[in-house]
């Protein structure tokens, strides 16, 4: 719509340029005219009364405007001026006589299935977290891990590289440490190699928990050998990499993973300024009933207080309270500890830098210069798009003129008015509908983190040559009546990832027929998506050869008033079976392919003849058959395709 808005605002512009002769259709191409027709089609514009000298007029574009529900303002080019910026920047570091140690924050990483969940788990449940007696721990995304000795740890409770990589994707990174959990009875895998590949590129050392040692087939020396191809050198070969051997399951050894962790803290000399202007991390947003959007955060510089005026990407907060990871109101929280921060005015996304402000004034004007900028990259790219689809219809509307050179203006204007009037008259899922494999998708998730963790791995999907994967709609939050109605049009999925669905909305998806899928185990998601992608691929068609029979001699048999062509023949390859289909081929050529009507062994009628054997035949349809002729028995098989995508879950 925008493309033929501005199509005719430019046919109005070149008609303007042109000396302000009230004539535009001459002088615009008929690539404008097609996209100008189109967008008055639904006008109170008589097309049929338009001629090539047409004049284009003021109101009718101003109707176009409105009725797609856009106000309508000329504007000068020249009038855009560059705002000043009022954005906030990282303070740069302070003196170092201010900076005090704070604690490491760590991310566990590893191969699927290694114990990544469960190792978070007992560290949570051991006694060294700081969990108040009888306490429920709740999900912020992050929880603290304190040693007797006072020493503190923090760990993100996100496992996996996907969320990791979402967080450096955004250039941020809360991550000082990750725990490599390597299964002793697997070895290194593909993840446990791709999760050293990112904590390089993150620069973030490594500490290796060697985990299922109680397991009895569990190798950990073939863990470390295996390791040193990656250049992950432990100890013991003169490395500087510890290697802490665990039981996730058992709760073996955990203290040593944890003092060891505390070891290499020290040797990275971590430390901040606690006081000065707060910044941080935003590792999960969610939209809470009664408290609205909440965020959990690490701090990494200052002290986040109740009262601070917070800024992530362009929302901003006045910090009306503090959890933690015991559902506890805080006061303050410094830097490295985890708190989810109440009284955002809008949700903020995971992987945004918070930065604090002076007031909320500032706060607000802050928001305001990223939304404009924002706008402005926007504008930016729908320029260049539109650019490229005019190029497009330009190349379009040479072809279209090439073709119809020999029709009188009237006539091609005419066919091009009913190819637009028939695309307009098609429903958007009609529209849609090609007979290319296709797979649209909804997406919901409980936290931004998963959806983002979801979308990050749809990126990896190639749809080459396979099924087209569309994304229609992501977001956070329980799957609603508008995801169904949205997946219903253009008959698509409904993937959900830690959300519910209620009664009503499940009682729509199966009365429309959308499947609705909802998961808390992403890669189940992901398989199911994947065998969802391998069932809308055509199924792969292939022939079986069972028997050949060569013909020996034809008869014709009457059948009530009919004659009948009948084949002798002698089976030379396997079985000919009555069931299957039949091809009779003459010389190279194919003369017939199809059924058989009888299959006869003797007087009697048989569903196989085997090789060696004599038979009688006659096909069913009209067939010819001459001695020589050979006759091939196969049958069709049809397999269905799989997927090559490989999401490396
Ligand atoms: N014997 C033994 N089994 C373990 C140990 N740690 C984890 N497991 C088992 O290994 C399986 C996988 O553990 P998870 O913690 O789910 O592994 P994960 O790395 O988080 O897996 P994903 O979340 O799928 O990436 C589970 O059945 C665990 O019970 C361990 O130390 N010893």
């Amino acid at each position: 719509q925008q493309v033929h808005l501005y199509h005719l605002i430019r046919a109005r512009a070149h008609h303007y340029r042109s000396g302000g002769h009230n004539h535009f259709l001459p002088s615009v191409p008929l690539v404008y005219s097609n996209h100008v027709l189109e967008a008055l089609l639904n006008t109170s514009v008589d097309l049929d009364s338009l001629e090539p000298d047409s004049v284009l007029e003021e109101r009718w574009i101003k109707e176009v405007v409105t009725r797609s529900g856009m106000k309508f303002r000329w504007a000068k080019l020249s009038e855009s001026r560059v705002k000043p910026n009022r954005d906030v920047d990282k303070k740069p570091l302070g003196d170092p006589f201010l900076l005090v140690p704070r604690p490491p924050v760590v991310t566990i990483m590893g191969h699927v299935d290694h114990g990544k969940t469960t190792l978070l788990d007992s560290l949570r449940k051991s006694q060294i977290v700081s969990t108040e007696a009888g306490g429920i721990t709740q999900h912020i995304g992050a929880f603290l891990v304190q040693l007797p000795t006072g020493e503190k740890i923090t760990f993100l409770d996100t496992p996996g590289h996907a969320a990791f990589s979402s967080m450096r994707a955004r250039g941020a990174n809360a991550t000082d440490i990750v725990v490599l959990v390597v299964a002793a009875d697997d070895g290194v895998m593909n993840q446990t190699v791709e999760s050293i590949q990112h904590a390089r590129r993150a620069k973030v050392p490594i500490i290796v928990a060697v985990n299922k040692c109680d397991k009895p087939q569990s190798d950990p020396q073939r863990v470390k050998q295996e390791l040193l191809a990656h250049d992950v050198v432990c100890e013991e070969f003169g490395g500087d990499v510890q290697a802490i051997h665990v039981s996730a399951l058992k709760g073996d050894n955990l203290l040593a993973l944890v003092e060891a962790t505390v070891v290499l803290a020290e040797v990275l000399e971590l430390k901040a300024e606690p006081s000065g202007s707060v910044e941080g991390l935003i590792i999960e947003s969610r939209t809470d009933k009664g408290r609205g959007p909440v965020t959990s955060v690490i701090v990494q510089r200052g002290t986040l207080r109740r009262g601070c005026v917070l800024v992530a990407g362009r929302s901003w907060a006045k910090v009306r309270f503090l959890f933690d990871e015991n559902g506890r109101a805080v006061k303050e929280a410094g830097p490295s500890a985890a708190v989810e921060v109440v009284g955002w005015k809008e949700l903020p996304s995971a992987g945004e830098v918070i930065l604090e402000v002076e007031s909320e004034q500032r706060a607000r004007e802050v928001v305001e210069w990223r939304t404009y900028v924002e706008e402005q990259e926007k504008l930016q790219e729908e320029q260049s798009a539109i650019e490229l689809k005019q190029t497009l219809h330009l190349d379009e509307y040479k072809k279209e003129r090439a073709g119809l050179t020999h029709l009188s203006w009237r006539q091609r204007k005419a066919a091009l008015y009913r190819a637009n009037k028939t695309k307009f008259a098609t429903r958007p899922s009609e529209r849609t509908q090609t007979d290319e494999p296709k797979l649209p998708l909804v997406i919901k998730g409980d936290v931004d983190g998963s959806v983002e963790t979801l979308l990050n791995i749809l990126d990896t999907y190639d749809a080459q040559q396979q099924c087209e994967l569309e994304l229609l709609h992501f977001g956070i939050g329980d799957v609603s009546e508008n995801d169904v109605n949205m997946a219903d049009m253009f008959t698509g999925s409904i993937y959900g990832f830690n959300v519910a669905a209620s009664k009503s909305v499940q009682q729509l998806a199966a009365k429309r027929g959308v499947s609705l899928r909802l998961h808390s185990v992403i890669y189940k998601l992901i398989d199911e998506l994947k065998d969802e992608l391998s069932s809308r691929l055509p199924p792969l068609h292939s022939e079986n050869v069972v028997g050949e029979a060569t013909v020996l001699a034809m008869f014709d048999v009457s059948v009530g008033k009919k004659k009948v062509p009948v084949a002798g023949c002698r089976v030379q390859k396997g079985q000919l079976d009555r069931r299957l289909k039949f091809r009779l081929i003459r010389g190279r050529d194919i003369v017939w392919e199809g059924s058989l009507a009888t299959l006869k062994h003797h007087k009697d009628e048989v569903q196989v003849v085997k090789s060696g054997v004599e038979c009688g035949l006659s096909a069913d349809g009209d067939v010819d058959f001459t001695s020589g002729d050979v006759i091939v028995c196969f049958e069709e098989l049809e397999a269905q395709q799989v997927t090559s995508w490989d999401p490396g879950f």
